[in-house]
């Protein structure tokens, strides 16, 4: 038997903020410590904040972190764990993403990562250069490079995070060198289910190279992407534990290290893969003897035990509904990245809402509230504010709406009539144009526009952040004002789309029985810029609208493959019908491009955001021959 105690570990750091990002990852390594945590992992670029983008360009940027890596060796020498915490070197005129081990008050080792991402929101092929197998540089004194390090418990293979995702990473010759417990540094944003994937992964990873994985990702969110935190300990494909998402803090078990060496001997399939690859050429990978500069305390460690007192019978089945994983983590993903972006730019004091009784307002209140329940549970509705600007086209029922659902939530509200300055503005385009006359959807962006200056005015002055409330599929077809209601300082729910904003409404209702939800769900979906608007009339459907969105923008079907796709989904719709919304929703979403570039920024929740920075890259002009067979 030989016991390690792993801790896994997420703090919720800030690109830039060196020190504040050391501090917090130090609180969380002397708990660890005290509670006999052999080894403990934090996420990739602890020191640094993820994703640093082109700030990696600066050698400032790079240079400030060695300093905080050292403070943070230091500052950890009388303490028996091992961490490894992810930080930024420049070596040689080259940029490296490495895992830094530390112990005993020394840097004994850096590791770079080997696999860039460059797809989806990574971008670090552009400004990182890879390590590659068989390096062996010093930097700073520091051996670095391909390295495993060997402890008195066993054998540490440090890796970070997209290591993990190829088949043909650095974990094979690392484990068929003699790496035990494979440390995997992680940066690895939300998206919609993926923690299911990240959870069959490592099992996967870890079954075929027989080996230990500890896995930690980072937390909290930096600009729009929104990293949900969590970890993984796996033993040779058998879950050992996992850590709590979308919480800073730490998890940590026991694992006996034995173990993952005497399956290793038993596995008669990785034995002859290993001998098959060492006479093909494979090369062992060094391994630095670290038992002189750390001496492991794990005599308090106990055997790893099933809390149900059984290694045959499953333990209490905790799983939540697919509908309550989907909603709670989405909820969860989009009030951290409201609350991150509020606290980290500490700019701001409150944050508003235009409330319209409509859903995409509603929604976007329920999360910053959800953030504020968080962080002031005695008045949530204190940090935040409310504002309905009727016109001549709003309804009892919305204003009633969202009335009702201000008071629940206990959120400030007032009512702001636009109409005089509707009415003013009307009369001064109309003397613009001369002759010719103000064009109904003009009319209508007015309001639009009225009701976004005014959102501008109150947060200048009162350092308030002005959230917008625009869903993804309206977004996709421009059903959006330029200058109006696609305006704000973040787009909260962007990347959500409108069949899903309805789906987590139903879900919220159910769940805390608002009436000002019951109230807004009563009414159909319509932005009341003109008489009885209904925007699924003005567009179509939502469920075909986004069926379209994602058969177009996501597998990137033509029109004619969509139009046989939706066939098969909505077989009651005629097929003449169907050409005809998906004609509809080509023409628009190829012409509304100009429109999203310039929405603020919003939070990321999938592969596929409308976001041309971090997502979605297309041309803004371009013909549409290319869309036709
Ligand atoms: N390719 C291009 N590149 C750059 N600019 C371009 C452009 N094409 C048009 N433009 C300019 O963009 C402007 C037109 O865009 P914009 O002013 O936004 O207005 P527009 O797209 O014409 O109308 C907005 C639509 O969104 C709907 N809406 C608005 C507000 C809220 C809601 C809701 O659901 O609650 C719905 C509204 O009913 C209407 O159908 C024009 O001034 C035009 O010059
Ligand atoms: N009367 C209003 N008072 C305050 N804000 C409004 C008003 N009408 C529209 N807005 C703002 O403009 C945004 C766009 O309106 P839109 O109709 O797309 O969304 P919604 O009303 O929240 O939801 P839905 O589309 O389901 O009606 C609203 O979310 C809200 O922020
Ligand atoms: N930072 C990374 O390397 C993350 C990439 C990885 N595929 C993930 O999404 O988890």
């Amino acid at each position: 038997m030989r016991l390690v105690k792993v801790g896994l570990a997420s703090a919720n750091t800030t690109v830039g903020a060196f020190s504040r990002n050391v501090d917090r990852a130090l609180t969380l390594a002397r708990k660890m410590a005290a509670e006999d945590v052999t080894v403990a992992l934090f996420q990739e670029q602890l020191i640094g904040g993820y994703p640093a983008e082109d700030l990696v360009q600066w050698q400032g940027f790079i240079d400030h972190q060695w300093p905080q890596l050292e403070r943070f060796a230091q500052e950890t020498a009388s303490l028996s764990t091992v961490f490894v915490v992810g930080v930024a070197v420049a070596h040689q005129g080259l940029r490296l993403n490495c895992a830094a081990v530390v112990a005993g008050g020394k840097v004994l080792g850096l590791v770079p990562k080997e696999k860039l991402p460059t797809y989806s929101v990574f971008y670090e092929v552009r400004t990182y250069a890879r390590g590659y197998p068989g390096m062996a540089e010093v930097h700073r004194g520091v051996p670095l490079g391909d390295y495993l390090f060997r402890f008195d418990f066993g054998t540490l293979a440090p890796e970070v995070c997209e290591d993990i995702w190829s088949a043909d990473g650095p974990q094979r010759r690392r484990t068929y060198s003699g790496g035990e417990l494979v440390v995997n540094l992680s940066a690895s944003p939300f998206r919609l289910g993926f923690v299911d994937t990240r959870r069959e992964l490592i099992a996967t990873r870890a079954a075929d190279h027989q080996c230990t994985i500890a896995y930690a990702n980072a937390l909290g969110s930096n600009d729009g992407i929104i990293f949900d935190g969590g970890g993984f300990l796996n033993q040779n494909g058998r879950h050992v534990v996992e850590t709590p998402r979308f919480q800073e803090g730490y998890t940590a078990a026991v694992v006996d290290l034995d173990r993952t060496m005497r399956l290793r001997t038993e596995n008669t399939t990785w034995r002859s893969d290993r001998e098959a690859w060492l006479a093909g050429g494979g090369k062992l990978v060094p391994t630095l003897d670290c038992t002189a500069s750390f001496r492991s305390q794990r005599e308090k460690l106990t055997y790893p035990v099933p809390a149900h007192r059984s290694f045959f019978l499953p333990g209490p089945d905790q799983r939540r509904s697919a509908r309550e994983a989907l909603c709670e983590d989405l909820l969860d993903a989009l009030a951290l990245g409201v609350g991150d972006y509020f606290e980290k730019t500490r700019a701001f004091k409150v944050l508003g809402i235009a409330l319209s009784g409509g859903r995409d307002s509603l929604l976007t209140l329920l999360i910053a509230h959800r953030y504020a329940k968080r962080v002031r549970p005695e008045n949530p509705g204190s940090l935040l504010q409310a504002f309905y600007m009727p016109s001549r086209y709003s309804s009892d029922t919305t204003r009633e709406a969202a009335e009702t659902i201000a008071r629940e939530l206990g959120v400030p509200f007032q009512v702001v009539p636009i109409e005089e300055a509707f009415d003013r503005e009307l009369a001064v385009v109309k003397q613009m144009l001369g002759d010719k006359a103000v064009t109904p959807i003009t009319e209508q962006n007015i309001q639009a526009r009225l009701r976004a200056q005014r959102m501008w005015n109150w947060s200048n002055s009162c350092g308030g952040l002005f959230l917008q409330t625009g869903n993804m599929s309206e977004k996709a077809v421009g059903y959006t004002t330029i200058g109006g209601d696609l305006m704000g300082a973040l787009a909260v729910i962007a990347n959500v789309p409108k069949t899903v904003v309805m789906y987590l409404l139903d879900y919220l209702q159910e769940k805390t029985g608002y009436e000002g939800i019951r109230k807004v769900l009563s009414k159909p979906a319509g932005p009341e810029l003109a008489h009885n608007q209904v925007g699924e009339e003005e567009l179509m459907p939502f469920p075909i609208l986004d069926a379209c969105f994602y058969l177009f923008a996501g597998e990137k079907l033509l029109p004619a493959e969509l139009v046989q796709a939706l066939s098969a989904m909505f077989p009651e719709v005629e097929t003449a019908r169907l050409q005809g919304y998906v004609e509809k929703f080509v023409r628009l979403f190829l012409q509304s491009i100009y429109k999203w570039v310039q929405s603020p920024l919003s939070l990321h929740i999938g592969n596929l955001d409308l976001d041309r920075e971090r997502a979605m890259q297309i041309p803004v002009v371009t013909g549409s021959e290319w869309t036709r067979g």
